[in-house]
């Protein structure tokens, strides 16, 4: 542990001798206020507690000397319930900025807005974020703008306030919050990790080539096994880095197939002009002999962590963890309707086919959400048929019906069973009689001339269109509030990385004393009052909270006083969040300073 020094010159308001420092000091009340009236409930230690006159306030000097205002022996503020808590004291008596340490009584409401006082025209309003209007005057104009169509004048934002962006479904009151409140959820965050470790994820000694601008390749084949059913060659997907902009991609590999005509594979461009969150993006395609043989290569987007449909309901243990059932809900499989829907629509209006509804190829990318994952790879492979657009598309219904009728029935040979009456009338076991219908009506093509139209099948299914959209709008609502709470984790991960290039420095620029001398001492026990506090017990406080709320007000550069104890317990400082800021900036101001010659 470092020595402690008692700083030479510190910057502080106040200096007195006090026993302990806990989380639950009192902020202390000057004699001068007018002291609350609770004779019954006060306790005998209280009573007897002397009141407390901070003297020289505005004396900027360290004077640890006053035994007339050493608390009697065995005094414990944390018992005494009639202080009233740091945070917004609102008899906390304003100091005059011009240091005369003559003290004002402005009573402070920090939750009064401006607009509505009464008594806004006459009484100037106390202003906790003086420093910060001033700098907003000269560099941020252009994000806090006053209209002058509102008569009002408008505060600046109260950063360290910390609003909790709803909608919140549960009725919690203010203190019933726990650290994972102020954090992402463990399931989002965790997801999230473990697709970023996917992502980077790298074979050691592997063999696979660097293709065109791709290199680093990672098989996702989890089988050795390849069936030319679903394209007429064996395929296999590996992820890659793009040498263009280093990020990943993924590509699929058609074994043994050998390019006839230039034509076929420039389709594919036509795959970039569909936008749809339905369909996994096409990029490229392109022929390579890397592999010691002649083979097509599809690049798309990469979804890490991605499944096909056969994976998650076909293999015991999904990765979202439940056990597949031989049943599959029906709203999941509403929810796969409308998605899929939604992505033929795409499809079809960028006059292109599907063609490919393989449960092997519709990938499911989160929780929910599943995409078309092998477009694009037909029009190449079976180009020469040169069949017509219309045919094809009127095909897709056909394949999309194939393709729940597969799921719903937990049947995979779907597609190579001629007479699928049985299957159907399976359903009925299980689904509505409105699912079935929207099955039958997949599965049944056209009277010619007639065709079947997605916007047909889109206004047949549109209560589970709003359903869909409406569990959407909630997961949107929900990622928002995560975000706004991140938010602040930019910020305080700065701050944190001043204070610990500051805090506990070894040396600086020769002087090994630097880090605890000056105002970098009182940065030294503000770094105590918020992660080394301990509490009545003498455990260690780990309140998540208040560490979170002290380093948002220090960021904020609030007027709000907190009591900094040394660690001998001899001198205690009372410092605002402002003061402390000032002295972090100053510190890394002169961290960040050129070399002394
Ligand atoms: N765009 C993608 N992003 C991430 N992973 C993908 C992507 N496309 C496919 N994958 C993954 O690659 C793996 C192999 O896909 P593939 O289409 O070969 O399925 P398969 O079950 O092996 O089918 P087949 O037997 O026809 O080869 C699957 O786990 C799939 O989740």
């Amino acid at each position: 542990m470092a020595r402690h020094q008692e700083p030479k010159t510190p910057n502080t308001n106040s200096t007195i001798r006090k026993k302990t420092l806990n989380v639950d000091s009192p902020s202390f009340m000057p004699a001068t206020l007018p002291v609350p009236n609770k004779t019954s409930a006060i306790s005998s230690q209280a009573a007897n507690a002397a009141p407390f006159t901070p003297r020289g306030l505005s004396s900027g000097t360290v004077t640890p000397n006053p035994q007339s205002e050493h608390p009697p022996a065995g005094f414990n503020p944390a018992q005494i319930r009639e202080f009233t808590p740091q945070n917004y004291d609102v008899s906390e008596p304003v100091l005059p900025t011009d240091g005369s340490g003559s003290e004002s009584h402005v009573a402070y409401d920090p939750f009064q807005m401006p607009g509505v006082a009464q008594t806004l025209p006459t009484t100037p309003q106390y202003n906790p974020y003086i420093d910060e209007s001033a700098n907003m005057a000269s560099n941020g104009a252009a994000y806090f703008q006053t209209s002058s169509a509102f008569a009002a004048p408008t505060q600046p934002l109260q950063y360290h306030l910390y609003a909790p962006i709803g909608p919140h479904r549960e009725d919690l009151l203010a203190y019933q919050k726990h650290a994972h409140d102020f954090f992402m959820p463990e399931a989002l965050r965790e997801d999230l990790q473990k697709k970023a470790e996917a992502t980077l994820q790298v074979m050691p000694n592997s063999q696979l080539p660097n293709l065109d601008t791709y290199h680093t390749l990672v098989a996702l084949d989890t089988s050795h096994r390849k069936s030319a059913t679903v394209f007429g060659y064996p395929s296999w997907v590996y992820k890659a880095t793009s040498m263009k902009n280093g990020y990943m991609y993924c590509l699929r590999r058609l074994e043994g197939y050998r390019l006839t005509n230039e034509r076929a594979i420039r389709s594919v461009k036509d795959w970039r002009r569909v936008n749809c969150g339905g369909v996994v993006s096409v990029v490229d395609a392109f022929t390579t002999r890397a592999f010691g043989d002649s083979s097509l290569i599809f690049v798309t987007n990469y979804h890490p962590l991605s499944k096909t449909l056969v994976e998650h309901h076909f293999t015991n243990t999904s990765r979202f963890g439940n056990r597949a059932s031989q049943t599959v809900p029906e709203p999941v499989l509403w929810n796969y309707i409308v998605q899929i829907a939604s992505a033929v629509k795409a499809v079809h209006s960028a006059n292109l086919a599907v063609r490919c509804m393989d449960p092997s190829k519709v990938m499911v990318t989160d929780k929910g959400r599943i995409r078309l994952g092998a477009c694009s790879v037909l029009d190449v492979v079976q180009f020469e048929a040169q069949r017509p657009l219309a045919e094809l598309q009127q095909e897709d219904f056909i394949h999309f019906g194939k393709l729940i009728l597969s799921i719903a029935t937990n049947n995979l040979s779907v597609t190579t069973t001629p007479n699928l009456a049985p299957l159907v009338e399976q359903l009925a076991r299980n689904y509505s009689s409105e699912f079935r219908d929207t099955v039958v009506w997949l599965l049944t093509p056209a009277q010619a001339p007639a065709t079947k139209g997605v916007g047909e099948l889109l206004s047949g299914i549109a209560t589970h269109v709003v359903d869909a959209f409406d569990s959407s709008l909630h997961a949107n609502d929900t990622l928002y509030s995560e975000l706004a709470r991140e938010v602040e984790n930019g910020r305080l991960a700065r701050l944190l990385m001043k204070l610990g290039t500051i805090n506990e420095r070894p040396e600086y620029e020769g002087d090994v004393n630097w880090s605890e001398t000056s105002e970098r001492y009182i940065l030294k026990l503000f770094r105590d009052y918020v992660f080394h506090q301990v509490n009545a017990e003498g455990r260690p406080v780990l309140d998540m909270g208040h560490m979170v709320a002290c380093l948002n007000k220090l960021d904020a550069g609030s007027q709000e006083k907190i009591s900094l104890a040394s660690r001998d317990e001899q001198s205690v400082f009372v410092v605002t969040y402002s003061e402390i800021k000032k002295q972090v900036n100053a510190a890394w101001s002169e961290l960040q300073k050129p070399t002394r010659r």
